[in-house]
């Protein structure tokens, strides 16, 4: 959980999720982080996202940010897509590569949704953001899911190659937190 102005709070079970958000947004606003377990959902990006976000509304009482992250194979018509959790945790990145044996088509694409509710009882608002890239066999440290796999357009090197900073300016997350930003902050001067 991540206190990020007086009325927001980024609820999230990922530590290196947590880090990437805080990296993208220093000095603009106020963070502060709890874990909070949220459950996994099925269905389209978009309906996962707004679901998991009443949730931890409810379970929160209050406002709050959540996001839910997909790996998409256009191969696959986007999957694995919001189920990569599982397909990462059962087959690992060679087994991500496996997947696509039967497929000329290694293009895929990373999707951030993140989504904001002012409260229990409030649809939330949904800002997504997308890196299209491609699957490779694993470069550079295996410590965050898949980065190791994915090679965004553009580069010769992995998520997990790239400086921090740099993939923090092209990737799925800061293009959708810099949809977030801009409504945030919109929100803010009408107040
Ligand atoms: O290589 C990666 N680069 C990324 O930028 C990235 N962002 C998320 N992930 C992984 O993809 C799955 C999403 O599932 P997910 O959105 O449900 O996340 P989560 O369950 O870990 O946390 P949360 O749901 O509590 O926020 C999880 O396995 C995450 O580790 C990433 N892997
Ligand atoms: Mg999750």
């Amino acid at each position: 959980m991540l206190t990020c102005s007086r009325h927001s709070v980024f609820v999230t079970g990922n530590k290196y999720k947590l880090m990437e958000v805080q990296a993208i947004l220093k000095g603009t606003v106020d963070l502060e982080s709890h874990k909070v377990d949220l459950p996994e959902l099925q269905g389209t990006p978009e309906d996962i996202a707004a679901e998991k976000c009443r949730i931890a509304a409810e379970k929160l009482q209050g406002p709050c940010i959540t996001e839910d992250t997909c790996l998409c194979y256009n191969a696959m018509n986007g999957l694995p897509g919001p189920y990569i959790k599982w397909f990462m945790e059962s087959i690992g990145h060679e087994g991500l590569n496996r997947m696509l044996d039967g497929f000329q088509d290694k293009t895929a694409y990373a999707l951030c949704t993140f989504a904001y509710s002012k409260g229990p009882g409030h649809d939330p608002v949904i800002f997504d953001g997308k890196t299209p890239g491609r699957i490779v066999p694993a470069r550079g440290p295996p410590d965050f899911g898949w980065d190791a796999v994915f090679e965004p357009d553009g580069f010769d090197q992995t998520y997990a190659e790239l400086d921090k900073d740099v993939k923090n300016t092209i990737s799925h997350r800061f293009r959708a937190l810099e949809k977030l930003q801009a409504y945030l902050a919109a929100e803010k001067a009408s107040e």
